[in-house]
């Protein structure tokens, strides 16, 4: 009964069919990947405990844990395929997904060494391990853990916010809406990078600012941190796709070179406590590093904060 790796599949949240490698150990195929730095394993979490997720043939049939599985591969692919990054520490660390967390939790959580899902309760949220954008937001947020770092309240828990997303959107890459998949009640998405003020979850809520005069300056949500990261959301947006905003124009240099100028950024200039200015000082110096000081890159950048009122 030695473990061995297999390639099993399954249908997720939504149905859509999910290819994952997956491992037959004593005499059950169970959601653990042995291919991807240190392993990555999903979990049922019950009554407070990881309960493997097993099946008695290649097929699995927990739709969650599918997509968290699938999802978590694709995302630990992405870090190391775009910036040869091995896991959220860059050593392979384990990554760990629980499914089912809480009762009609709607939530979704990194706390270091997890991911945790929960099912929603079908009014807010269908089971949020059903959006890529989730599985690569949570462990995005491992990955700024590992790096700079940014304490989780104010402009820097802003910034780490909105790492979250940019890397979501990066990797959930036919949009630039967080949680698309996920909503229930007709709900558009949970945020926009494209346009945060524009879409808003209900009608009691604030729009999200898209300049920094419309920042938060409250105490709720830790001073705000999944509310400003929208003004650094839009930067990143205007940065890859340019546009015009405040009447500002800003030209566009694409998905590929933002992610390399936001990953270098965040991994080689920001630290804990680095706010906006701080964050369009390091996207410069990174556009500078990778594409030269006087490349589209760095003239992108300045125009981005510009254009949201970070000087
Ligand atoms: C897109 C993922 C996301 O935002 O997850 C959260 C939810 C749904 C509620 C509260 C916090 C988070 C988070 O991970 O920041
Ligand atoms: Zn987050």
């Amino acid at each position: 009964n030695a473990a061995h790796e297999v390639t099993a599949f399954g249908y997720g949240v939504f149905g859509g069919k999910q290819m994952f490698e997956a491992s037959y150990i004593d005499g059950l195929f169970r959601l653990h990947d042995q291919t991807r730095g240190q392993g990555v394993i999903t979990y049922d979490y019950d009554n407070n405990v990881n309960e493997d997720v097993t099946s008695v043939s290649k097929m699995f049939r927990d739709g969650a844990a599918v997509d968290a599985h699938a999802n978590s591969q694709k995302t630990y692919d992405y870090f190391k395929n775009t910036f040869n990054r091995n896991s959220v520490d860059d050593n392979g660390q384990r990554l760990l997904s629980r499914v089912h967390v809480g009762d009609n939790w709607n939530n979704a959580s990194w706390n270091g060494v997890y991911m945790s899902y929960g099912d929603g309760d079908g009014i807010r949220f269908h089971p949020l391990a059903g959006g890529l954008d989730v599985a690569a937001h949570e462990m995005s947020h491992g990955v700024i853990q590992h790096t700079a770092s940014l304490i989780y309240r104010n402009e820097s828990g802003a910034l780490n916010e909105s790492f979250a997303d940019i890397f979501g959107a990066m990797v959930d890459r036919d949009d630039w809406i967080i949680g698309e998949d996920i909503m229930a009640n007709g709900a558009i998405g949970l945020r926009s990078l494209e346009d945060p003020a524009a879409l808003i979850e209900n009608r009691t809520q604030e729009p999200y600012p898209d300049h920094w005069s419309k920042r938060y300056t409250g105490t709720l949500d830790n001073g705000g941190v999944h509310i400003n990261s929208s003004i650094n959301n839009k930067a990143a947006y205007l940065v890859s796709e340019g546009g015009e905003h405040y009447g500002v124009q800003v030209t566009g240099v694409g998905r590929e070179a933002t992610e390399q100028i936001y990953y270098r950024a965040l991994s080689h200039y920001l630290t804990a406590s680095s706010n906006f200015a701080m964050m369009r000082q390091a996207a410069i110096q990174a556009a500078t590093d990778l594409y030269g000081s006087n490349s589209d890159a760095v003239k992108a950048v300045q125009q981005a904060y510009n254009a949201v009122g970070v000087y």
